[in-house]
């Protein structure tokens, strides 16, 4: 069973991760991020849909044209864990340089 992160780890995370905000009544971290155009943001999808998968830790996420909003929570401990971690920082690599407009 995967550990919940720690307040203090919990607040070093948010404090590197850019964008990313705590989700009012759920365990979560969230973040939208904004491409120049639906192919870009469904480009951005693929590649972290890849990487999730083979870590074995999956985002909740939605997609409206160039707007992909991405939510992160390990379901297994009902809670933010490491797992969410190591997803975000890939998930930051996988926006970078990508048609990203903030
Ligand atoms: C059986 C499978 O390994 C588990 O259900 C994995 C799949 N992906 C997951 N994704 C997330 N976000 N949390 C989990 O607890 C989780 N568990």
């Amino acid at each position: 069973m995967v550990a919940k992160l720690e307040p203090t780890a919990r607040a070093e995370l948010l404090a590197s991760l850019p964008g990313w905000r705590e989700v009012d009544g759920r365990d979560a971290i969230e973040k939208t991020f904004r491409f120049t155009d639906f192919k870009a943001a469904f480009a951005f999808m693929t590649r972290v849909a890849i990487t999730a998968d083979g870590q074995d830790h999956h985002p909740e996420w939605s997609n409206v044209y160039n707007r992909v909003t991405i939510l992160l929570s390990t379901h297994d401990a009902d809670g933010l864990t490491e797992r969410d971690a190591k997803l975000a920082r890939v998930i930051e690599e996988a926006a970078t340089g990508t048609g990203l407009q903030g």
